[in-house]
């Protein structure tokens, strides 16, 4: 998600307002105790200890809430897997969590063409990342991702060459993503577009209590999922996971 704007206190409220106590994370399962028995019993057990230290100083971040949970990152690591995939992109990589994640999951020499409007951010990971000994996979660009695309769709031999996108940037642009990641991408490789429920706030009313952030980008990501629903190039899996990431296989 993107929330470069907004004041932790008010990410804080609307994990109050989802009915989080624990302002610390980000999830839509039903309770605290429940999201902390996943983490405890899957996910911190076998996090790998790069992603324990990343995600340990990511925490200490004012704009910590914008990080990629680690139940998340597990995720993202079996489906790198799965599809073998060797040639990526991340689009929003903020401290790394995902990018070290898709990183350690790719092979040797896997590739990961990262894209962020501020580098310190990624810099701020890349002493994490390079003792893992995974950053000769990541090729960082900064700058306007719209941007950084467009450039790439100028050069035809980019066309379907991607295995794996994540896309985790300004919601606002989603749907413009979308119609370029969807080119890029080969045929049976796999987009994820992460916060696609956006705090719970894509099945209230617009009248229920929220925060500006949540407000403002709500629309976006509705449009977004409306989209990616009635769009025959996909087939797509809203998964439940984090803020929601909804996956789109390409098939034609
Ligand atoms: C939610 S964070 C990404 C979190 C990251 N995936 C992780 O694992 O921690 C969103 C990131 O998108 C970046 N961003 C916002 N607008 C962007 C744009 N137009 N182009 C590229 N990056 C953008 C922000 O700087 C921020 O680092």
């Amino acid at each position: 998600m993107t929330m470069t704007e907004t004041p932790m206190a008010e990410q804080q409220q609307q994990n109050e307002l989802n009915g989080h106590k624990d302002l610390n994370h980000k999830s839509l399962l039903q309770s605290d105790a429940l999201y902390q028995y996943v983490l405890e019993t899957s996910v911190y057990p076998r996090e790998h200890e790069s992603l324990k230290e990343l995600r340990e100083m990511t925490q200490k971040h004012p704009r910590n809430i914008m990080a990629t949970p680690p139940d998340e990152g597990q995720l993202i690591m079996m489906l790198v897997k799965l599809i073998n995939a060797k040639n990526t992109m991340e689009i929003g990589v903020y401290t790394g969590y995902s990018l070290l994640s898709t990183a350690l999951a790719l092979p040797h020499d896997g590739k990961i063409l990262a894209m962020d409007v501020n580098r310190e951010y990624y810099e701020l990971g890349l002493p994490i990342i390079q003792k893992a000994g995974v950053a000769h996979k990541i090729d960082f660009r900064e700058g306007p991702a719209l941007s950084l695309l467009d450039e790439l769709l100028k050069d035809k031999n980019n066309m379907g060459k991607y295995d794996f996108v994540f896309v985790d940037a300004d919601k606002n642009n989603y749907l413009n993503y979308h119609k370029r990641v969807i080119d890029l991408v080969r045929i049976g490789g796999l987009i994820g577009y992460d916060n696609t429920l956006w705090f719970g706030s894509v099945a209230q009313s617009p009248h229920a209590p929220m925060m500006d952030f949540v407000k403002n980008s709500r629309g976006y990501v509705m449009e977004l999922n409306k989209h990616l629903a009635s769009d025959e190039r996909i087939e797509i899996c809203q998964i439940p996971v984090g803020d929601g990431i909804t996956l789109c296989r390409r098939v034609i």
